[in-house]
């Protein structure tokens, strides 16, 4: 299987249960899952693990990845510090579906403490269901990336 369709779970302690339940919605849509934890519920630092799963991105082992923590905000802020991630946070499928369409997110973050399970589940299938539109987006992403280099 290529990185297409490959997709990189990680949060901190705050959602751990949120996220094996998107592992295994995604799974069942057929993405192979990398889940690069944690599995256990003590305290943890977002930051380590929203850097962890942006490196898989940016270094092609996954196309596309989700990290949450308790707001979906510190871990989208680690995760934005890696070159070549762009991760937005959402609370609501419009974001989720622009965040592709316009910005060309490759990571989505998701608050635990923010939003229900079902409704996380409706915004992932948004982000995973939506193509980047290119044209003038693509000018604009470019722009994002030149402030990177
Ligand atoms: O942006 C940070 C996240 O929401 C964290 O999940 C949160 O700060 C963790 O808080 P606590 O250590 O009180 O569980």
């Amino acid at each position: 299987m290529t990185s297409g369709q490959r997709i990189v779970l990680s949060s901190d302690h705050a959602a751990i249960e949120l996220r094996r339940a998107i592992a295994a919605h995604v799974e069942a849509a057929g993405w192979e899952v990398i889940d690069i934890g944690p599995t256990t519920p003590e305290s943890t630092h977002y930051p380590v693990h929203g850097r962890a799963a942006a490196e898989r991105v940016a270094a092609g082992e996954a196309r596309l990845g989700i990290v949450l923590c308790g707001t979906g905000q510190g871990i989208m802020m680690a995760a934005n510090k890696v070159p070549g991630i762009r991760c937005g946070v959402c609370s609501d499928t419009f974001s989720a579906r622009m965040i592709r369409q316009h910005n060309d997110a490759n990571m989505l973050s998701l608050g635990a403490r923010v939003i229900g399970e079902g409704l996380a589940l409706d915004i992932v299938d948004a982000f995973l269901g939506t193509a980047f539109e290119g044209g003038r987006h693509a000018l604009r992403v470019g722009m994002i990336e030149t402030r990177e280099a």
